[in-house]
């Protein structure tokens, strides 16, 4: 499948971890700004404008009202921001584009910096892988959905083609090790455990790939996107190198609103509950939907001191 060609301004830093202290709420004026002598303060506030004698002395400096117009040009023109976890090359930003085509994508260190933008209004979205096709669930991104308040308001299904990305003029037998993504690794696993290199696993595919190229390595390669090779300068050493060809990862759009779900098409609800342990709790759970004849499409349990239950 193509991915959709990515905007990318250069200006957009990834958003590393937000700390506790970075929150929007204003608690008052800065110490760093000039204070004002209360003195020179004028005795009536300048936003009475009823009153002549309040109004500046250039009325041009002053705010025009907003016209119709400016909404509507502010609707067509502001592109969305979308965060995602890693770098840029990182298949998560091509999914981002895939799911909403024209935005802006942010890297964010974590998974977990990317819910907080998102919280914390940096950005407008998030877009997140919960699993692929070989690799399984992505746990950690279920976890998070538990412990923020963000809503799913969209998937995208985006087909992942690994490369193995070197420095010019390395060859295979030159290899030792290779980086990536544990998930990454884990869908070539067949492929790299022939090449008997080492695997070593880091943040995302790009992160990988941006460290083979800034370290020069000749022992080492990458396995990420060809957008990856592209970015950091790299020569891809063989491509489609996935285990399976239809190797496809499913990415969960996330917003602070929730959509409210019309009657007009289906729609994918994802439900969490956890039940008190005891015979036959489970067969119970399921039995609420199979009497409905609500299909599910996927159910994940984990079994601790409660039963913690997801389903599609
Ligand atoms: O490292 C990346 O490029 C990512 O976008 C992350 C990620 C993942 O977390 O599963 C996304 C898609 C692929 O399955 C491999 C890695």
């Amino acid at each position: 499948m193509a991915s959709t060609p990515l905007a990318r301004p250069p200006s957009i830093q990834p958003i590393s971890q937000i700390s506790p202290s970075n929150n929007w709420k204003f608690a008052g004026r800065p110490q760093s700004f000039p204070m004002v002598p209360s003195r020179s303060l004028p005795v009536k506030s300048s936003i009475q404008r009823g009153d002549d004698s309040n109004v500046a002395n250039d009325p041009h400096t002053l705010p025009r009202p907003l016209t119709s117009s400016d909404i509507s040009n502010l609707g067509s023109g502001s592109r969305l921001r979308v965060a995602y976890q890693g770098l840029p090359g990182a298949y998560s930003e091509s999914a981002a584009a895939k799911a909403y085509p024209n935005c802006q994508a942010v890297p964010c260190e974590l998974f977990e910096t990317a819910f907080d933008a998102v919280g914390r209004w940096l950005v407008d979205r998030a877009v997140l892988p919960i699993e692929n096709s070989l690799g399984g669930s992505i746990h950690r991104n279920y976890d998070l959905l538990l412990r923020h308040k963000l809503h799913i308001v969209g998937e995208v299904v985006y087909a992942v083609r690994h490369c193995l990305l070197v420095n010019r003029g390395v060859k295979l037998e030159d290899l030792k090790r290779v980086l990536s993504h544990p998930q990454a690794l884990a869908q070539c696993e067949h492929t790299l455990t022939k090449l008997g290199v080492v695997k070593e696993a880091v943040d995302d595919t790009a992160g990988a790939a941006k460290f083979v190229a800034s370290n020069k390595l000749k022992d080492a390669g990458a396995v990420a996107s060809s957008l990856a090779a592209d970015i950091y300068d790299l020569d891809i050493l063989a491509q489609d190198i996935q285990d399976d060809s239809d190797n496809v990862t499913r990415f969960l759009m996330l917003a602070r609103e929730p959509i409210i779900p019309g009657v007009d098409k289906p729609f994918k609800t994802s439900i969490v509950f956890s039940l008190e342990e005891g015979p036959g709790v489970l067969f119970k759970a399921l039995a609420v939907f199979a009497m409905r004849d609500i299909n599910l499409t996927k159910a994940i349990f984990n079994i601790f001191s409660t039963l913690h239950t997801y389903f599609y």
